[in-house]
């Protein structure tokens, strides 16, 4: 499905109008400060049910208000290979509509769908999967463990349904095992059945995982031999569980129950686990330059694009500011393989786009915005 329509109330400072987008692709365009990254952002809110600039719901509520929302109709989504300019005046049929509304006084967030009151933000997740592609990506690669997680589990949570439950549960037992661990005296037993259970959740978090991640090698070393790339040549990934998976993981807690007191938390298991990403036997990190660390993020989320497409499920990708560190060359290779995937693209830049420079062979359907003070007119 892709989103065709949104509409915002008191959001950061976008106009309240509403506007329809192209199922393909979207160029948005305008100067420092005129709402370019505000418009993704308030995407990103229905896939996503929070902002991926900020932390607070607060920061993007319109100075002056106490509530915001966020609108969304989505469509079924690309069936077929259109191409050249959408009609300026086409609004396409909506299948689903997506809400999500903030109060700030109470602390209330309101999620719907197709008008009906829904409590879990995987229900808004499920129906629009948002990956987001803005300047800081690339910690994908060069940030902590923790970014990489979050990058696999975004997969593994379309690719497995029962994933995001098993994985809450884990984290409970985490936190549990953590309480029992800094509890001056440890009781053995009670760590011994938070150990059991954790073994099992463990277990079912990592088989999810492998499962998802293979796929994605899958896709993605597939991916490389389709695009004139030859500094990738040598990269390995594998996926690190976060403890080793030959013994049992209560047996190895048991033989570990020093070392974990000591530093009062739990210090194997799937809260460890890493993407490891090597070039000639060193990290990826130490050796690529910016851009091609940031043209390798892209190309690792495009491969999940290829896996969920194969679920039957259309990603919508957040370009914010795809010229930042990107030369027009791979600029130009990154359009061409999404062009290729099918998939909805929301594009940013300060610079008026130049389709015909974003993809030299055929164009794809896209519509046009210009970004002032808020409003969006089409081109
Ligand atoms: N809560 C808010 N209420 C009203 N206006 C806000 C709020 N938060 C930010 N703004 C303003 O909204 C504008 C939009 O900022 P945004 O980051 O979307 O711009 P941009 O077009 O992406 O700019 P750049 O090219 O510099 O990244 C800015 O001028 C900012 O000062």
């Amino acid at each position: 499905m892709a989103l065709v329509k949104l509409q915002t109330e008191h959001f950061r400072n976008l106009v309240d109008a509403p506007v329809w987008f192209s199922p393909s692709f979207n160029l948005l365009f305008g100067e420092n400060g005129s709402g370019k990254s505000s418009v993704l952002e308030a995407i990103g809110y229905l896939g996503l049910g929070r902002s991926f600039r900020v932390n607070r719901h607060q920061a993007v509520c319109q100075h002056g208000h106490q509530n915001f929302t966020v609108f969304g109709g989505l469509d079924g989504g690309l069936g077929g290979s259109l191409a050249g300019r959408l009609p300026v005046s086409a609004q396409p049929e909506l299948v689903h509509r997506l809400g999500i509304g903030r109060n700030l006084a109470s602390k209330e967030t309101t999620l719907r769908v197709d008008g009906e009151a829904v409590r879990n933000l995987s229900v808004l997740a499920r129906h629009l999967p948002v990956s987001v592609i803005d300047p800081g990506v690339f910690e994908i690669v060069a940030g902590g463990p923790g970014k990489r997680r979050q990058f696999l589990d975004w997969a593994v949570f379309h690719v497995e349904p029962e994933f995001s439950s098993v994985w809450q549960q884990c984290q409970r037992v985490i936190s549990q095992r953590n309480q029992t661990l800094r509890n001056g005296r440890l009781d053995e037993a009670l760590i011994r059945v938070w150990d059991r259970q954790y073994e099992v959740l463990a277990t079912r978090v990592n088989e999810a995982r492998q499962a998802a991640f293979e796929l994605f090698r899958q896709a993605f070393d597939r991916l490389l031999t389709e695009v004139p790339t030859p500094w990738t040549a040598g990269l390995k990934m594998d996926l690190a569980p976060g403890w080793d998976t030959s013994q049992p993981l209560a047996e190895l807690l048991a033989n570990h129950r020093e070392q974990e007191m000591r530093m009062g938390h739990t210090l194997y298991g799937p809260n460890r686990a890493d993407i490891r990403m090597r070039f000639q036997g060193r990290p990826v990190a130490e050796t690529f330059s910016r851009g091609q660390q940031k043209t390798l993020v892209i190309l690792m989320k495009i491969a999940q694009g290829i896996v969920l497409n194969r679920l039957g499920k259309q990603v919508t990708f957040l370009l914010d500011d795809i010229n930042a560190e990107l030369d027009v060359g791979h600029r130009a290779m990154l359009a061409q393989k999404l062009y290729e995937l099918r998939c909805q693209v929301f594009m940013t830049s300060i610079e008026k786009p130049q389709p015909q420079d974003l993809w030299p062979g055929t164009v794809p359907e896209y519509r046009m915005f210009h970004v002032e003070h808020g409003g969006l007119t089409e081109e």
